[in-house]
């Protein structure tokens, strides 16, 4: 599968950090590998512009977010809002041809995994139906124990092909301050769930760099496709 769905437990809480760090390690080490970035359904300004700010995309402003909205709401919502509707059936036709025509598409999804993406599913349940492997993103802060146990439980219930748990470091944090907010063992054994690893806070997260930086000290050999050998 060349594809992998980047989810969190909340709106903020680090998945286009997260994204654009896989996405930028991808570009550094993987040149021959091309790379699609999708957020199927965007509501408010901000993950599309700055995708096509950090990444040279071939793809069109649709082929990134086919559903976009002005509202920074919820998609149904933001679409109500705009005398839209938010029509899903667009969206599996773009991730499926861009499947096909790049090695690694990084999906990222929109606001919560329990967040809706119509006024009957959520980002779960787009999780499940598109059968891709999904992260989950959960901010290094008091309660994300809470978040990350509820999220993995919706998970497991909307039968998400869930492949780990990315801590991140929304503000400044020193290394006790995420042992005690997130210890890993009880996180892990709560959630059946492997933490594949910590994002510190970034200076500046949007330097190539530094995203590059943080995501070499992921668990990148779950989260990458495997690229197919190439024999000359
Ligand atoms: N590890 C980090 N280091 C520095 N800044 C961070 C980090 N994680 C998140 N931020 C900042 O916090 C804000 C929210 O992060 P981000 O945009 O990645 O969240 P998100 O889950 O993608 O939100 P949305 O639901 O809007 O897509 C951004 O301004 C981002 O730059
Ligand atoms: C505006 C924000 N940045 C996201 N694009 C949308 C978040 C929707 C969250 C809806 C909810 O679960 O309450
Ligand atoms: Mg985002």
């Amino acid at each position: 599968m060349n594809t992998l769905l980047i989810a969190g437990t909340d709106t903020d809480a680090g998945k286009t950090v997260v994204t654009t760090a896989i996405a930028a390690y991808w570009q550094r080490y993987y040149p021959q590998g091309s790379l699609a970035l999708m957020k199927p359904l965007q509501s408010g300004t901000g993950d599309r512009e700055l995708y096509q700010r950090l990444f040279e995309l071939k793809q069109s402003p649709e082929e990134i977010t086919p559903l976009y909205f002005d509202a920074p709401l919820a998609p149904p919502v933001a679409a109500h809002r705009e005398g839209r509707s938010v029509d899903l059936k667009q969206l599996w036709p773009v991730f499926t041809q861009l499947q096909g025509r790049f090695s690694f598409v990084l999906v990222e999804g929109v606001g919560g995994l329990g967040s809706p993406i119509s006024w009957e599913l959520t980002v779960a349940d787009l999780a499940h139906d598109w059968g891709i492997p999904t992260v989950l993103v959960v901010p290094v802060r008091l309660g994300a124990i809470a978040a990350a146990v509820a999220n993995v439980a919706l998970a497991r219930q909307a039968g998400v092909r869930l492949v780990g748990i990315i801590l991140n470091c929304v503000q400044p944090r020193s290394e006790s301050e995420i042992a005690d907010l997130t210890p890993i063992d009880l996180i892990e054994s709560f959630t059946q769930t492997r933490v594949l690893g910590t994002i510190p806070c970034l200076e500046d997260s949007h330097n190539l760099d530094q995203l590059v930086q943080v995501a070499s000290n992921l668990d990148l050999e779950i989260l990458l496709p495997r690229l197919p050998i190439w024999n000359p």
